[in-house]
């Protein structure tokens, strides 16, 4: 069981607590021990899909009638914060299939799409991922090329994805394409796309800095056949699914930053203990205790502004600005708390024998992913700008 160092709890009720209780153990006993191996295998453990489904955490944003868990948003970024504390790749992937994938089917697909797919993908059965970027379309993700075209009952599609966490795994995919080149965002449709539908592969799996756990490749679709009745949503209407689906993604993916900084935190205060310099704990010095007091603090201001934002869309309250501030700020702070970790640490922070490099790597592409912190902070100037005109 990993150490709590705030008493704190944010007002989350007894049903919250015991989620992150049991989250936490699972994480200590059984992701935790393999971090390390992971990170350095460049492979995600394909035998959690199956416990992390038999624990509810994978339709934790589903509805009990739908077969998930119904916990909602806020709880989703607890389960997200308890795994990434123990190996953020290894939540990144699971946030790519849990809310990137099953959340959208949730929101988005008719009672028979949710019937087809939800059950395998809650149980972990199937994984499941989405994909939007693009090889020439990453920020810019409106100007997708990714073509697909009606012939008689089916969709023909056509191009390429890039990026794609969960990729070489995915057995179900939400995928964006545009069904009229010409029209804009509004030539844009969601399909859900299986592993096996004919002229749908995989290219090889991407060397990344960090997230080594995590899966990512690049998706190719040569006449790819998909039914038309595998539309999410409306025929040129994807763009609402994408944006919408892009405000839960940010405001759940923050959790994954706040687990960094808690693995932080659990590497650096022990140490500060055990590490003896001019014959004292190093902890017993005021600039070491006040780089631990920033790290503390930083931690709980983003869980504060994170179980905010849950909360307001648990409440069916969504806000763009804040979704995108909520990811801004913690995936800033955890890749300066990392740094603040491999300082401390000194020598010993800047060797693969201690995880804080892997924090640092992994921290980083929060920065980028889910939209990188430059869009962030267009989101929420434009949005402020234009609610004060
Ligand atoms: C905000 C953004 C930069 C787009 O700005 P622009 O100014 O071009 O777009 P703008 O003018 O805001 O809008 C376009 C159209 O769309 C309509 N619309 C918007 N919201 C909605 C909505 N909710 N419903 C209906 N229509 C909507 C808007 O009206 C406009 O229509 P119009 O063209 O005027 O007819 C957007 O594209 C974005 O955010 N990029 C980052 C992508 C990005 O974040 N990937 C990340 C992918 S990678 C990833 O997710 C992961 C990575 C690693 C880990 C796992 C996840």
């Amino acid at each position: 069981m990993f150490t709590h160092y705030s008493e704190l709890n944010f007002g989350l009720d007894d049903e919250l607590n015991m989620l992150r209780e049991q989250v936490n153990a699972f994480a200590a006993s059984e992701i935790a021990p393999r971090a390390a191996e992971i990170d350095r295998n460049n492979e995600f453990p394909n035998d959690l899909w199956k416990k992390f489904g038999d624990m509810g955490l994978l339709g934790i944003t589903v509805s009990e009638e739908d077969g998930g868990s119904g916990m909602g948003y806020l709880a989703h970024c607890i389960a997200m914060e308890e795994i990434s504390r123990a190996s953020a790749s290894v939540a990144l992937s699971y946030g790519a299939h849990s809310n990137l994938c099953v959340n959208q089917l949730k929101i988005n697909a008719t009672a028979e799409q949710k019937e087809k797919y939800l059950p395998k993908l809650i149980s972990g059965d199937y994984v499941g991922a989405l994909a939007m970027s693009e090889p020439g379309a990453g920020s810019d993700v409106v100007s997708m090329q990714l073509r697909a075209k009606l012939d008689g009952d089916h969709y023909i599609l056509n191009g390429n994805k890039m990026w794609i966490t969960n990729g070489p795994d995915a057995d179900v995919l939400v995928v964006y394409a545009k069904t009229d080149p010409d029209a804009g965002s509004k030539g844009i449709t969601a399909f859900i796309v299986e592993k096996g539908m004919p002229g749908f592969t995989t290219a090889q799996k991407l060397d990344k800095l960090g997230m080594r756990g995590s899966n990512t490749c690049e998706l190719v679709f040569q006449d790819c056949k998909v039914p038309a009745e595998n539309v999410l949503g409306d025929v040129g209407k994807g763009v609402r699914v994408l944006m919408s689906g892009l405000d839960y993604e940010r405001a759940v993916l923050a959790a994954g930053p706040i687990g960094i900084m808690q693995a932080a935190m659990d590497v650096v205060l022990p140490y500060i203990h055990e590490r003896k310099q001019f014959n004292q704990s190093i902890g017993e010095f005021q600039l070491v205790q006040g780089k631990v007091a920033d790290m503390y603090t930083t931690l709980n201001a983003c869980r504060a502004y994170l179980y905010a934002v849950a909360g307001a869309c648990d409440r069916g309250q969504t806000s763009r600005k804040d979704a995108a501030g909520v990811i801004l700020y913690c995936a800033e702070k955890a890749t300066q708390v990392a740094l603040d970790a491999i300082q401390l640490l000194g020598g010993n922070g800047y060797i693969n024998e201690y995880p804080t490099g892997r924090l640092l790597r992994d921290a980083k592409l929060y920065e980028i992913g889910a939209g990188t912190s430059e869009i962030r902070r267009m989101l929420i100037g434009r949005e402020l700008f234009n609610e004060t005109k």
